[in-house]
């Protein structure tokens, strides 16, 4: 990372009150749906026709657990503009956040022509889930405003965000972006170097490929592996990260002493870690495996049910006044 000033000053995190949105999906309407309840004024755009109809479904569905967590001052759906072209979207924006398709060339054009339409300075986020900045910046003419802002599904309701630049990033725009989420109400990883996977995707990647080989190999269906979570770790890990989880299985001897007990099952031949081979017949079992534990449950259903159950974790887990409107800014 480069660490030279930006040759224009950047708008402080605290004033922001216009943030673009470029791609409407799942996450990018997600983006669309908490930057609304935390009052922002917010500009949209994709390319896909139904965009607008799209946005207001996805923005109304998430509405109530938003009202639920605690909606900013001001805080309204009609504060959105879906715009016609991308750069009407970014044109006056004081923060963007790129959730297009992970596709790297379609990431490298989209980041380059949002940087020539944002005004200077404005930094720029990418929702990527594992393309390293330094892979996407390389068309942009002024790289050192690109950054990776991670989230995590449903943006409006898991706080996490993982911040890192790339080669060409400003550490400048790192900071600002860490510290516009932070007041944008969520809680930020700044990692310092780029890592494959960035840190939680890492950690689920290796979580979910050794899922699959479990199903391809008739291990274990579907069922048994969310009920293993959601019955197990799971409960554990909302409450404390996998580290602290094990120290407290070393008893008053903490990770040490856990360390010392299960440290060589390590080299157990438990793991598979290489991703197994996603063929037809996998492909298949994983789809009707979820589509008979949803048991008649929509996608809709699934999705209220969800953000009912993390509204609860984090009412639960005292968490819920931390993500909700933290300094009764208007935001
Ligand atoms: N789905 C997930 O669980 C997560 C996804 N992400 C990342 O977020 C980004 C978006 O993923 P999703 O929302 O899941 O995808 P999606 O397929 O739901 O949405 C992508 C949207 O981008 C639009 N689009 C297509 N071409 C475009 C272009 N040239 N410019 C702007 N928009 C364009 C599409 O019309 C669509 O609405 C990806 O980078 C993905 O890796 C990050 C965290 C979680
Ligand atoms: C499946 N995924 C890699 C796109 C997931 C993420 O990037 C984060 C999440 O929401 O779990």
């Amino acid at each position: 990372m480069t660490t030279t000033a930006p040759t224009t000053p950047l708008p402080a995190p605290e004033d922001v009150r216009r943030v673009a949105c470029v791609g409407a999906g799942v996450i990018g309407g997600g983006w669309v749906a908490h930057f609304l309840a935390r009052g922002y004024d917010v500009t949209a755009w994709d390319p896909a026709p139904d965009v607008a109809q799209k946005l207001r479904r996805l923005v109304d569905a998430a509405w109530p657990a938003l009202t639920l967590l605690g909606l900013a001052g001001g805080a309204s759906p009609d504060r959105l503009t879906v715009t016609a072209t991308l750069e009407q979207a970014v044109g006056e924006a004081e923060f963007v956040q790129e959730s297009a398709p992970e596709k790297l060339d379609l990431k490298r054009d989209l980041l380059a022509r949002i940087d020539a339409a944002a005004p200077p300075g404005v930094v720029i986020a990418s929702s990527t889930s594992g393309y390293p900045m330094t892979d996407m910046q390389t068309t942009a003419a002024d790289p050192s405003r690109l950054v990776v802002g991670h989230p995590f599904n449903p943006p409006y309701l898991i706080p996490l965000v993982e911040v890192v630049g790339g080669e060409r990033t400003d550490a400048a725009a790192v900071a600002w972006a860490s510290r516009f989420y932070e007041v944008a109400g969520k809680s930020v990883i700044t990692m310092d170097r780029e890592v494959p996977g960035f840190i939680a995707n890492r950690l689920q990647e290796a979580l979910w490929r050794e899922a699959l080989h479990m199903v391809a190999n008739g291990e274990a269906t579907v069922r048994d592996i969310d009920a293993s979570i959601t019955e197990g770790p799971g409960l554990r890990w909302a409450v404390m990260g996998p580290m602290l989880t094990f120290a407290l299985a070393g008893g008053e001897g903490g990770m040490a002493h856990m360390l010392d007990h299960f440290g060589p099952s390590l080299k157990s031949p438990w793991t598979r870690l290489q991703a197994p081979e996603l063929d037809r017949e996998l492909y298949e079992a994983v789809v009707a495996g979820c589509d008979e534990a949803a048991d008649g449950r929509s996608i809709a259903d699934l999705v209220a049910e969800r953000d009912r159950g993390v509204i609860d974790v984090l009412r639960a887990t005292g968490r819920l006044d931390a993500t909700s409107d933290p300094k009764g800014d208007p935001r």
